[in-house]
C-alpha cells in the first residue's frame, strides 16, 4: 500500500541545547503502510533517537512527526496507541515466566481480556516460544530474550511496530529466524521499522533510509537504492593475497576497493568497468596469480553506503 502512515518533517534533536551538536538534522521521511522499513547506520548515526521520537519517548528539538495520523508531540497517548516498541535494552520481567511476561504486557495495553488468550497462543507460534512458555525469561537464552520481547511488542496488535537494533548481539541463526518473523508481521498488514548497523539486514528491508550524522543520506526501496549507485562492482579472489591487493591497490581507473572476506570488492565507474575488466585480467595473468574468481557483481547495501557517506564526506572531489 502507498499510503504513508509515519511522517517526520524538519525533524531536529538537540540533546544539550549549549552545545552545537545536532542528534538530528533536518530529517525528512515518508514511511507507507504495510512496509518493512530499515533505517540504516553506524553507531552514533541518530537512529535510536528517530525512532525514540516516533515512539514518544523523548520530544524533538524542532520539526514534526506523527504516526497515523497523530501528532507525536500533542496526541502521545494516540501515538503509543498504535504502536508498540522495542528499545535496545528491552527489560522483560525476568522473574516471570514467557507467558507471564505476555500477560502482562497485553495488561498495561489494556488489551480486553476476550482477546488475550487467542492473541498469546498466537504469539508463542509466532516465534516458536511455545514450548517454553512455562521457563523464567532469565532462564531464556539471548535470542529467546529477543523474540520475547518482540512478542511483548507486538502483543497488543500495534499498526506500526518500532524495533531498535533487534538484532544485535543475537546469533546468526535467530538473527534470522528474527527477520523471518518481522517479514511475516509485514504479511498481516504491520508496518515495521527497524533500525539496525547491519547493511546486510538492509538487504531484506522493502525501503530504507542510510542516516549519516544526523542526516537522511539516501531513501528508497532497497533495490532502487542499489540500481542508483553509479559505479559497477567487480569481486576479485586470487591468490597470492598479498600479491592481488598489490595489485588492485595500484590499479587505474578504480574509485574505491576493499577486501571482503577471501575475496576484493571494486568499485569502478560505469563507463571504465570493460576497461578495469580486461586490464585485471591481464595483469594476473602476467603475474601468474591463481585467480578463482573474476566477475561484475550485484550492488550491496553496503556498497551504496559507503557510496553515500563518501559523498556526504565530501570524498566525491576525489573520484
Ligand atoms: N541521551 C543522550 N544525551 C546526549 N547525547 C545523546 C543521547 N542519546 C544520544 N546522543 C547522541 O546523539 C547522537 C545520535 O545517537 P543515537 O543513539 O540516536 O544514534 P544511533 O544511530 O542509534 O547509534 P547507536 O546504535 O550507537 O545507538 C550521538 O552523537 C549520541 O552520542
Amino acid at each position: 500500500m502507498d499510503e504513508p502512515i509515519v511522517y517526520i518533517q524538519d525533524l531536529c534533536k538537540k540533546y544539550n541545547a549549549k552545545k552545537e551538536e545536532f542528534a538530528l538534522e533536518s530529517l525528512n521521511l515518508s514511511i507507507n503502510r504495510g512496509t518493512l522499513f530499515g533505517l540504516i547506520g553506524p553507531d552514533g548515526a541518530g537512529k535510536s533517537t528517530t525512532l525514540r521520537i516516533l515512539a514518544t519517548i523523548i520530544s524533538p528539538t524542532s520539526g514534526k512527526a506523527s504516526v497515523n495520523g497523530f501528532d507525536v508531540q500533542t496526541e502521545v497517548e494516540k501515538v503509543r496507541g498504535q504502536i508498540g516498541y522495542m528499545p535496545q535494552n528491552f527489560s522483560l520481567y525476568q522473574d516471570l515466566s514467557v507467558i507471564e511476561n505476555l500477560n502482562f504486557f497485553a495488561e498495561i495495553q489494556r488489551m480486553p481480556l476476550d482477546q488475550r488468550h487467542e492473541r498469546i497462543e498466537r504469539m508463542l507460534a509466532f516465534t516458536h516460544l511455545g514450548q517454553f512458555q512455562h521457563r523464567r525469561a532469565r532462564n531464556l537464552s539471548g535470542g529467546m530474550k529477543k523474540k520475547l520481547a518482540l512478542a511483548c511488542a507486538l502483543v497488543h496488535n500495534p499498526r506500526v511496530l518500532i524495533l531498535d537494533e533487534p538484532s544485535t548481539g543475537v546469533d546468526p541463526v535467530s538473527r534470522r529466524e528474527l527477520w523471518e518473523i518481522l517479514a511475516s508481521v509485514v504479511e498481516d498488514g504491520v508496518t515495521v521499522i527497524v533500525s539496525t548497523p547491519y547493511m546486510d539486514e538492509a538487504e531484506r528491508c522493502h525501503k530504507a533510509a542510510i542516516l549519516y550524522h544526523g542526516q537522511v543520506i539516501a531513501n528508497g526501496s532497497t533495490s532502487d537504492l542499489r540500481l542508483s549507485l553509479p559505479f559497477d562492482i567487480l569481486e576479485v579472489k586470487a591468490k597470492p593475497r598479498k600479491a592481488a591487493r598489490q595489485l588492485i591497490s595500484t590499479l587505474d581507473g578504480i574509485y574505491d576497493w576493499r577486501p571482503v572476506g577471501d575475496a576484493f570488492r571494486i568499485t569502478v565507474e560505469k563507463s571504465l568497468t570493460d576497461k578495469v575488466l580486461a586490464e585485471l585480467q591481464k595483469e594476473l595473468d602476467a603475474q601468474a596469480l591463481d585467480t578463482r574468481l573474476l566477475r561484475q557483481t550485484t550492488p550491496s547495501m553496503e556498497d551504496v553506503f559507503v557510496y553515500q557517506a563518501g559523498i556526504s564526506r565530501g570524498n566525491h572531489e576525489s573520484l
